[in-house]
């Protein structure tokens, strides 16, 4: 029997096909989604000086319980007019430098103004440096803000700019064509003969790569004929980062992307994975192109789609982790023993707990409607009670 690869052979396999795009430096308003290419380093403090947290008087906490003199004003974005001297107050807004000589802020529901005399009324501040933010609280010039291969987050953006960050180096985007093969296909919405099914792959694919750092290129259908699919595939590796095929990845005699791609002059670099639903998966290359060819069931190709398509556009893109990350819930009902290849089971989460669809049939729809996560389970694996620790991907 073809020995099957396993699956994280098969993945490493894949991110050597090809590597990371080149970088580019883009403006701070498209970095989400983009993987850093370089280490963003501070170049200012943050806060570059004290500022207070709170809008109040900054005193000296030594001069507690008051009363004080209020001798001037600072506003964020002011600088203070002068240091502050024994039994002095100034006014303070939130986000203002505090003055020279003041260490604390004392919030103004807790005191009492009278001309220029400020009064203590309330509790004050329990603490020396009260509602005060420390200058490089947040970080200081020269430290190491996000490492390259990261992802940029909402967050990690707002810590990139506050670092002082203008443009930032990232992983160029995979330009990624989509090529749905069958001649039993239909486009979707339009009515089936007798033996036609619509193409859900085409359009579900496409939605997979929504939230993915790629640009979608060509979608395309093509029938089951080997010369007219590798002019196809030649075509569009000329023009694309990845080619996805989906269907014809089998042995039948109408399964002809591995024909089409050595007819293309591609290389096939593997074929067959032990994984359940997703066994037939095809890689290799075209040129500089990528081509993954996913089985055509819906089920394995959604799979194989999140397993080796999604994590093959991050590594193109430049992440350093494109792996989609495994996660462990409690078995909320028990599982048989694993077969010869490792299942990932459709499921969904359900009080905490994940449970397993019934229907594991890749062929169907609705398992993949129905799903929110994919159940990892081990070649062998023994048989598993309700609450053992399960490992799953989450997919929704
Ligand atoms: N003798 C064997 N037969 C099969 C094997 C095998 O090892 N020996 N493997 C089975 C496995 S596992 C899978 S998975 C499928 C994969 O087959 P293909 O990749 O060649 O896919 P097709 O035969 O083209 O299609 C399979 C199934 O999916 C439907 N399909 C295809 N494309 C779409 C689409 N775009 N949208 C919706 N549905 C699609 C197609 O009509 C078929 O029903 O092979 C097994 N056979
Ligand atoms: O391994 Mo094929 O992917 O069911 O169903």
């Amino acid at each position: 029997m073809n020995a099957l690869l396993a699956v994280e052979t098969a993945q490493a396999r894949l991110f050597a096909l090809q590597a990371p795009l080149p970088y580019k430096e883009i403006s701070i308003f498209e970095l989400f989604g983009r993987y850093l290419s370089q280490d963003v380093i501070a170049k200012r403090s943050q806060p570059a000086a004290p500022l207070s947290a709170m809008d109040g008087y900054a005193i000296r906490f030594n001069d507690l319980p008051g009363p004080w003199r209020i001798v001037g004003e600072v506003a964020a974005g002011s600088v203070p007019p002068r240091a502050l001297a024994t039994g002095e107050a100034f006014r303070i807004f939130t986000g203002a430098m505090v003055p020279a000589g003041a260490d604390t802020v004392v919030v103004q529901e807790d005191v009492a103004v009278d001309g220029s005399t400020l009064t203590l009324t309330g509790e004050g501040p329990g603490a020396r440096g009260r509602h005060i933010r420390a200058a490089g609280g947040d970080f200081s010039t020269g430290d190491l803000l996000l490492e390259a291969g990261s992802l940029l987050t909402p967050g990690a953006i707002a810590a990139a700019i506050m670092g002082g960050a203008a443009r930032v180096a990232v992983g160029s985007l995979p330009r990624v064509a989509i090529l749905t093969t069958g001649d039993e296909l239909v486009a979707p919405g339009a009515p089936p003969a007798p033996g036609q099914i619509p193409d859900s792959n085409g359009a579900m694919l496409a939605a997979m790569l929504a939230h993915q750092p790629a640009r979608l290129g060509d979608i395309c259908h093509i029938g089951d004929d080997r010369a007219s699919m590798s002019q196809l595939i030649k075509d569009l590796a000329r023009r694309h980062d990845v080619i996805v095929t989906v269907g014809g990845a089998s042995v039948g005699d109408h399964d002809h992307v591995r024909g089409a791609l050595a007819d293309a002059d591609g290389r096939l670099d593997f074929w067959k994975i032990a994984m359940r639903p997703g066994k037939p998966l095809i890689a290799g290359t075209v040129g500089d192109a990528v081509l993954l060819g996913l089985p055509g069931n819906p089920s394995s190709a959604f799979v194989t789609a999140t397993l080796f398509l999604l994590p093959l556009l991050r590594h193109l893109a430049g992440a350093r982790d494109p792996l989609p990350r495994i996660e462990y819930a409690p078995l909320g009902a028990p599982l048989g023993p694993g077969g010869a290849r490792r299942d990932y089971l459709r499921a969904r989460r359900v009080g905490g707990a994940i449970v397993p669809l019934d229907s594991q049939d890749s062929g169907q729809t609705m398992p993949l409607a129905n799903a929110d996560a994919l159940l990892v389970r081990e070649i062998d694996a023994a048989a598993a009670e309700v609450g053992a620790p399960a490992a799953y991907i989450a997919i929704a």
